[in-house]
C-alpha cells in the first residue's frame, strides 16, 4: 500500500531530512515510525501527503506513484488518508457532532449520510454522550477521539498519526493507542510518528526507526529502542 524508493528528500539544498529511504508498508499493517526530534519523521509524513516532493525516488501509494502525480489529482490521493495531529486541530466554534459532520461535508456526503454515519463513530470512539459538547468542555484524551473520529469519517485506507499522545497523559495515550489499534484491526492501515516509547513498548507491533534521516531499523513486533 506504501512503498519507498530510493527516497531521498532535502530542503533547500541542505542536508538530508531523509536518505535513501526504502520501505514497503502493506494494507492493514500497524506500524510505528519512531525517532528522536530531527529524525524526520514529519519529513516522512509531508512526502505521504505530498506536502513535499522526494528529492530523489519514488513514493508509491495504492499502486500509483505520487512523484508522477499531476497537481489537480492531489486531493484524492489525500482523501484518501485520514490525519490525526498532536493538538488535535478541532473547530473551537463546532460541537464535536459538528467537527465531524463537517469533514463529510465538506468532502461532499449527502445530509442523509451524515446523520446516519456521524453517530455510528460517535459511538465507535466512546462519544456519544458528548455530541453537543464544544472541544473546550472536553478533556485532552476525548479531544483526541474527537481528532480520530474526524479522521475516519470518510473511510481512509491510511490513517495516519502525528505524535497523538503528545499532549495526554499516560492513561489517556494508552487509550488512545488502543483505539487506535482497534481502527486497524477493522482493517484500516495505520501509521504512527511517536516518541512515546512506553507505548510503543506495550503494543508490540512493527517498528521502523530513523536516526538523522536514514533508517536504521524496521522489525515485526518490536520496541522503542534495539532490545539488548
Ligand atoms: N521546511 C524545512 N526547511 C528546511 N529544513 C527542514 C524543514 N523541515 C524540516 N527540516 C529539517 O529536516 C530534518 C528533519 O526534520 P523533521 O521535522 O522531519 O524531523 P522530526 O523527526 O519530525 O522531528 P520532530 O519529532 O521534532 O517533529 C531536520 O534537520 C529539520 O531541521
Amino acid at each position: 500500500m506504501i512503498k519507498f524508493e530510493n527516497v531521498s528528500k532535502s530542503y533547500k539544498g541542505e542536508k538530508f531530512a531523509l536518505e535513501d529511504i526504502n520501505i514497503d508498508i502493506k494494507k492493514g499493517e500497524f506500524v510505528f515510525l519512531v525517532g528522536s526530534s530531527g529524525a524526520g519523521k514529519s519529513t516522512f509524513i509531508k512526502l505521504l501527503l505530498k506536502e513535499e516532493s522526494p528529492t530523489t525516488g519514488r513514493i508509491i501509494i495504492n499502486d500509483i506513484d505520487t512523484t508522477e502525480l499531476s497537481r489537480r489529482k492531489i486531493p484524492k490521493l489525500r482523501r484518501s488518508m485520514g490525519v490525526v495531529f498532536q493538538d488535535f486541530r478541532l473547530l473551537p466554534n463546532k460541537t464535536v457532532y459538528e467537527n465531524i459532520a463537517f469533514a463529510m461535508e465538506i468532502t461532499g456526503n449527502k445530509a442523509k449520510d451524515i446523520r446516519r454515519k456521524v453517530p455510528t463513530i460517535l459511538s465507535m470512539v466512546g462519544l456519544s454522550d458528548k455530541a453537543k459538547s464544544y472541544p473546550s468542555e472536553l478533556s485532552g484524551g476525548e479531544q483526541q477521539r474527537v481528532g480520530i473520529a474526524r479522521a475516519i469519517i470518510n473511510n481512509p485506507a491510511l490513517l495516519i498519526a502525528d505524535e497523538p499522545t503528545g499532549n495526554l497523559d499516560p492513561k489517556n495515550a494508552t487509550e488512545i493507542m488502543k483505539l487506535l489499534k482497534d481502527i486497524n484491526n477493522r482493517g484500516t492501515t495505520v501509521l504512527v510518528a511517536t516518541h512515546a516509547k512506553d507505548q510503543v513498548d506495550k503494543m508490540m507491533q512493527r517498528v521502523i526507526a530513523l536516526d538523522h534521516g536514514k533508517l536504521v531499523r524496521d522489525v515485526e513486533r518490536g520496541l522503542y529502542n534495539d532490545a539488548k
